[in-house]
């Protein structure tokens, strides 16, 4: 049983791949406390495209999106994009459920949309996309000083396009190291790959202290993120193993369940 009467209105900003696991989520019954209204893509086309196959409107700019009056508008673009967006859409007076967490490595960035969600009474959700554990962490992170940090193992194929990428990755016998720093410098150089370290960064001990190790595996499928803490009492150890990303918009939906449920994780 939902805790409101009138259907929320959802928006969804992106239309790629995981914009389109909410939206297929919606239109298959998992979220019935919800309306999908529109939805807005960098190119025209792939709105288009995911707006006649869920019947929600194809909005040209955030402008005619924000028109709608969205409730709860979903990030499923770029962090580029979370920058271009966020205050616009706190300040129509939607929350924002975010996938693209690395936007938020940059503390004034993040200074101003907190001070924005404030301002206009509304939140800016996180989602656990390839990882979570989020409550434990955080937890941990209150409970004494912590060491915070994130080792990610992923198939070479999947770093091309980036700095580290180089072919012998592909066929090495050994599993290689191809970045070690913390998460502001790994969010730096994969802009969009390891929005899960900033996301970890920001449950436990901030985009400077985490500590962030990518490692590639040749014939590896998939990402394995291992994220561990140790405080004085405690020591939490969140292991996912993904095969794909789906993982990450299935996560926004299940955000999205909990928000509207009366027993709440
Ligand atoms: N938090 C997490 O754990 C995870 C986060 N992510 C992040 O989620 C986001 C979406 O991932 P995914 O669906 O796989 O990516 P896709 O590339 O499949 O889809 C992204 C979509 O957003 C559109 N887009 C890009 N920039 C903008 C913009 N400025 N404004 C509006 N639309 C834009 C794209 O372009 P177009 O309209 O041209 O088609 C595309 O349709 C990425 O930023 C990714 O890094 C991914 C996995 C895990
Ligand atoms: O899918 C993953 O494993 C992680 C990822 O892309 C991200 O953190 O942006």
């Amino acid at each position: 049983m939902s805790l409101q009467r009138r259907k929320l209105k959802l928006a969804i900003v992106g239309c790629g791949f995981l914009g389109r696991i909410v939206a297929e989520a919606w239109k298959n019954g998992l979220l019935p406390e919800y309306e999908l209204v529109a939805c807005l893509s960098r190119n025209p086309e792939s709105a288009r495209s995911l707006a006649d196959s869920y019947k929600c409107k194809a909005c040209a700019d955030l402008g005619e999106l924000l028109e709608l009056a969205p409730d709860y508008v979903v990030e499923a673009a770029s962090p580029g994009a979370v920058k271009e967006i966020a205050e616009a859409v706190l300040s129509a007076g939607a929350n924002l459920v975010l996938l693209s967490i690395g936007a938020l490595a940059d503390a004034s960035f993040l200074a101003r949309i907190e001070a924005c969600a404030r301002a206009n009474g509304r939140r800016v959700h996180l989602a656990s996309g390839a990882i979570g554990g989020f409550d434990v962490l955080r937890t941990a992170a209150l409970m004494s000083a912590i060491e915070a940090s994130i080792t990610t193992e992923k198939g070479p194929n999947s770093l091309r396009n980036t700095a580290v990428f180089s072919e012998d990755l592909l066929d090495a016998s050994d599993k290689r190291e191809v970045f070690s720093g913390n998460a502001r410098d790994a969010i730096a150089l994969f802009p969009t790959k390891v929005n899960v370290a900033v996301a970890t960064a920001l449950a436990t001990a901030g985009a400077d202290a985490t500590r962030v190790s990518i490692n590639s595996v040749a014939g590896f499928k998939g990402d394995d993120h291992r994220i561990e803490v140790r405080g004085e009492e405690v020591h939490v150890v969140v292991d996912i193993y993904s095969r794909t990303s789906a993982i990450a918009g299935w996560s926004v939906v299940a955000l999205l369940q909990n928000l509207v449920s009366p027993i709440a994780f």
